[in-house]
């Protein structure tokens, strides 16, 4: 069975071209990742699966029905955590779980019942009485997540669930995420802009970017698409007569300068064994190296070669913008060309 099936989805603001035209499924019991950076479309694309927002075009199902024909059923059968936190702190746990279980009209035994499910679940039992607002930031976000998942949807929604929480706190959330997916037996779809989020947690990945979809696999098969290895040089001069030495080898999978910086990166089939020969191809031009650095791909290297920068240089984008509209603009769709992978060109000739 199909969790989400989603049909040329689009939204527009205004001239802004938030969501284009996406399609894509997601399986029944998948933990399914939307990674890109902020602005990318992410919330708007959520907010329309969980109908909140109406489409300006395309359609798509949640757990069988259909956004725009059966609002109710797509409702009953999501549970949403929204990226800003949406508790009553003044409230003790179990009266917030209680106030949520009400507005889904739960009868009194039933909402006992499950209150004390989703308590033993999310590892809370002990603070259940205490107010929320004693709660640490982990601890509030197991609550939320338990709350969406208190009248036992198929399909669970968490938009950035990590945002704010320390480096620990964040693992321990990836943690029992995956404890939910698999115990409470719900699909999940997360977004996120955090590579190691989408790599560690996620079955699949979407890399969305300017409202579309670069690329969907699990992060393994999106790393081996990378064809290898990327070795980062630093070039001590023109990068474009050592680029030019890179044409034609055939350990040379694929390569890239660095918008105006003079780093190099080349991906081969092995990092560590060919460092010695992309040395000697820049000794032959006079291209003294200043720094190599190898690593293997992750997502983040997969997101620059599908995109052409990173996701942090595009987050900052938006926040210098001051999280203005930074979506494409219709009648500015970018070609297949212009997204595929960036090879240095001579623009990068110092
Ligand atoms: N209500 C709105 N009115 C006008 N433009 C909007 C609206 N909501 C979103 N946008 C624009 O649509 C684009 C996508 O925004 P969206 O919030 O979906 O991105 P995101 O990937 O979820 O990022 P973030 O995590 O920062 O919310 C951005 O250009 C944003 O400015």
């Amino acid at each position: 069975m199909v969790a989400i099936q989603v049909d040329d989805l689009t939204k527009t603001f205004g001239e802004t071209v938030a969501v284009d035209e996406l399609s894509f499924r997601v399986e029944d019991g998948e933990l399914f990742g939307l990674l890109g950076p902020n602005g990318a479309g992410k919330s708007t694309l959520i907010n329309m699966l969980v109908t909140l927002l109406r489409p300006t075009a395309g359609t798509a199902t949640v757990n069988g029905h259909d956004i725009l024909e059966e609002t109710a059923a797509v409702r009953n059968s999501l549970g949403i955590v929204f990226q800003e936190p949406a508790l009553d702190e003044e409230l003790t746990g179990e009266e917030n779980l209680a106030l949520h279980a009400r507005l889904y009209g739960m009868d009194g035994d039933t909402r006992r019942q499950r209150i004390d499910e989703i308590f033993d679940l999310v590892g809370l039992e002990a603070e259940r009485d205490q107010p929320v607002g004693s709660y640490s930031g982990g601890m509030k976000r197991r609550l939320e997540i338990g709350r969406g998942l208190l009248h036992e949807p198929s399909v669970l929604f968490l938009d950035e669930p990590t945002v704010g929480l320390d480096a620990r706190t964040r693992r321990d959330t990836w943690e029992y995420i995956q404890r939910m997916n698999a115990e409470a037996g719900v699909s999940i779809v997360l977004t996120t802009h955090y590579i190691e989020e989408a790599e560690q947690l996620c079955d699949r990945v979407a890399i969305v970017d300017d409202g579309d979809i670069a690329a969907i696999d699990t992060p393994d098969a999106l790393k081996e698409s990378l064809g290898g290895d990327v070795v980062s040089l630093t070039v001590d001069g023109p990068t474009a007569t050592f680029t030019r030495q890179l044409e034609d080898r055939p350990w040379v999978t694929d390569y890239a300068t660095d918008g105006d910086a003079d780093v190099v990166r080349v991906t081969v089939d092995s990092g560590a064994e060919r460092i010695a020969d992309l040395v000697r191809l820049a000794d032959e031009v006079d291209a003294p190296i200043a720094s190599i650095d190898v690593h293997r791909p992750n997502l983040e290297t997969v997101f620059l070669s599908l995109t052409g920068s990173t996701i942090g240089d595009r987050s900052s984008a938006v926040d210098a913008d001051g999280d203005t509209t930074v979506g494409r603009t219709a009648g500015s769709r970018r070609d297949g060309a212009e997204r595929r992978r960036r090879t240095a060109t001579t623009e990068d000739d110092r």
